[in-house]
């Protein structure tokens, strides 16, 4: 038997193996507390410890993670809302035999569990992770990723456009679909339902689903161009699944999920259901505020996106780069980590949504680049011209930024363009 105690914890002259998870913290110690406790805390009740000294077998340290790296550090205070805090930036490793492999809720109880509420620090925040490669392709990652582009569409390297009727609940499904045709037919390549419209009575998922889809093959006919449907199939337990094989049985190519607020165990059953279907996933992060709004505390957007594509979803909305209207952390950081190689594992297209219209296009594409699904709800339904000017206005900013067009020369091609530049020119709404 050996004595354990938080300190053994820590060792600074530890050097992480290949494969260890190493997960990088803001940390505010308790006021009681120094950084380097903190950081032992942090490392201890993450994987094997807790608060008071305990008599192990010796083995079972080998599950111990190790805080080895405490450095001072600031967050906050550049972006509207948040103030400028002091902490710490600690790194802490983990050995590959504490996790269950392809369990991300197993992974996340230990790296995201107690220590959030844990009161020897007054702040943390799990800032990022270098993903090992056993843990790492212990998951399935994503089916198609980028790749829905050449699969899903014909659209080469221009970003896929999409859409979500407005309002986002309320409309009938005669109304929904009428507002996907417009928009199909005005350019656009998918509907996309909004993260609060599942099965509603005003709007039946199977009503929506099937006469989406009829939709769709007209619109497919009429344009000459593919396109799709992103029906929101979230659901408790069996439903969910039970709505991803409606989805394959009806002629859809895609599901869309809200990963958040379904918890990650559902988002891994759907990849898995998903995978008999050949179908894609679009990953709606509604919630994800909650953990990632606040730069001194929760799980940052950055790990999030992490864990989405190691579940394996294709598309995930990862903010507009400040130009829309929700509060952004570092989307072209993200969207460069989704693209980058993760042992071979598919990447994952970024979706940019949220308050975004046809002026801002060309910045947006600017600072993100054209490997990338754009959405925008008000900024089509909301053209003085309604939803087919609006969808035409999108696709012929969308198709002039990926030519390297400047959008006034587009726009003196196309009238509806020229409108919502009038209306909302470059504005950044609210
Ligand atoms: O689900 C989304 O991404 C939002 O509904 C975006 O809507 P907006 O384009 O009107 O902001
Ligand atoms: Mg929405």
């Amino acid at each position: 038997m050996v004595g354990i105690t938080y300190e053994d914890f820590l060792d600074r002259s530890y050097e992480p193996t290949a494969d260890d998870l190493v997960c990088r913290f803001y940390v505010e110690p308790a006021a009681d507390m120094d950084a380097e406790a903190a950081a032992s805390r942090v490392a201890s009740e993450s994987s094997n410890g807790t608060w008071a000294a305990l008599q192990v077998e010796g083995s079972v340290t080998d599950l111990s993670a190790t805080a080895f790296d405490v450095e001072p550090t600031s967050v906050g205070g550049d972006t509207p809302g948040t103030d400028r805090r002091e902490g710490y930036d600690v790194g802490v490793a983990y050995p590959m035999a504490l996790f269950e492999p392809g369990s991300m809720p197993q992974v996340l109880s230990c790296i995201a569990g107690n220590i959030l509420g844990m009161k020897a620090v007054d702040r943390i925040r799990l800032r990022d992770c270098e993903w090992p490669e056993p843990l790492a392709t212990s998951f399935p990652g994503p089916a198609y990723g980028s790749a829905v582009r050449d699969r899903v569409f014909d659209a080469g390297d221009r970003p896929i456009t999409a859409t979500v009727p407005k309002p986002k609940v309320g409309l009938s499904t005669d109304q929904h679909v009428e507002v996907g045709y417009q928009a199909w037919t005005g350019g656009i390549d998918l509907l996309k339902d909004d993260e609060n419209l599942t099965d509603q009575a005003f709007n039946p998922f199977h009503d929506r689903l099937t006469e989406s889809l009829d939709a769709r093959d007209r619109a497919e006919e009429e344009t000459g161009e593919r396109k799709s449907y992103l029906v929101n199939v979230t659901a408790p337990g069996g439903e969910m699944l039970d709505r991803v094989d409606a989805v394959a049985e009806a002629g859809g190519e895609y599901v869309m999920v809200d990963v958040v607020t379904c918890g990650w165990a559902a988002v891994q059953q759907v990849r898995e259901r998903c995978d008999r279907h050949g179908l894609a996933i679009h990953a709606h992060r509604a919630m994800h505020a909650g953990f990632d709004r606040l730069p001194d505390h929760g799980v940052s957007m950055r790990v999030i996106a992490q864990i989405a594509r190691l579940c394996g979803v294709d598309q995930i909305h990862t903010g507009t780069a400040d130009l829309g209207k929700l509060a952004n952390e570092d989307t072209a950081g993200i969207n460069e980590w989704l693209r980058s190689d993760l042992y071979g594992l598919a990447d994952v297209l970024p979706t940019a949504s949220g308050g975004l219209h046809p002026g801002l296009v060309p910045e947006l594409v600017d600072r993100l680049g054209t490997q990338l699904c754009i959405q925008a709800g008000g900024g089509i339904h909301g053209h003085p011209d309604g939803t087919h000017a609006g969808a035409k206005a999108l696709r012929a900013a969308v198709d002039a930024a990926a030519a390297g067009e400047d959008i006034e020369a587009a726009a003196e091609r196309e009238p509806a363009l020229a409108t919502a530049i009038e209306k909302w020119g470059t504005e950044t709404p609210r």
